[in-house]
């Protein structure tokens, strides 16, 4: 699981509870989720199909930081399938866990398109292939 992105929970980001309000995480799930699928699918077009059960297992409250943790458990023909954790910095608790994210790659008609992809692929990896390719 990689978490990539950290997020600082500050007053617009609570519920009238003063914590993390649920709507706000899960805008920051999808967006931090169609990033990874864009990056290992290699295109800007994907869509979000489906999301499995959503736990709330704690919260967070202003101050904290939490953090957001995506990986890819399958690779489908048009779709690719992640997983997400999010975590709180300061008390070590998990916040929220999603066991299935899936994402469609679709083309210019919003039809899915196949992606030829199989396993994880790391960016520095592209690039060294790119520069063997290159001499
Ligand atoms: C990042 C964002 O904010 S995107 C905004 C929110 N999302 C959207 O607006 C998407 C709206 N939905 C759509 O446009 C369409 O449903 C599409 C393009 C995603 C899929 O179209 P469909 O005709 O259902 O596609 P199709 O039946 O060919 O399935 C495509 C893939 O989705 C998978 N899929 C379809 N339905 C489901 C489902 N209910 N659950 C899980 N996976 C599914 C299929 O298994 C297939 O994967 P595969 O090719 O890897 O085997």
């Amino acid at each position: 699981m990689n978490y990539h992105t950290r997020k600082w929970i500050k007053p617009e980001d609570l519920n009238p509870n003063h914590t993390l309000f649920g709507g706000r995480l899960l805008q920051w799930i999808d967006e931090e989720a169609a990033l990874y699928a864009i990056v290992q699918l290699e295109t800007p077009r994907c869509v979000t199909k489906y999301i499995s059960e959503i736990n709330f297992i704690s919260s967070a409250k202003q101050g904290d930081i939490i953090e957001i943790g995506i990986e890819a458990i399958d690779f489908g023909n048009t779709s690719i399938t992640l997983r997400c954790e999010v975590r709180n910095m300061m008390t070590r608790q998990t916040i929220i866990t999603i066991d299935k994210i899936i994402f469609v790659g679709v083309n210019m008609e919003g039809k899915p398109t196949k992606h030829g992809k199989t396993k994880i692929e790391f960016i520095a990896d592209r690039l060294k292939n790119q520069d063997e390719d290159q001499y």
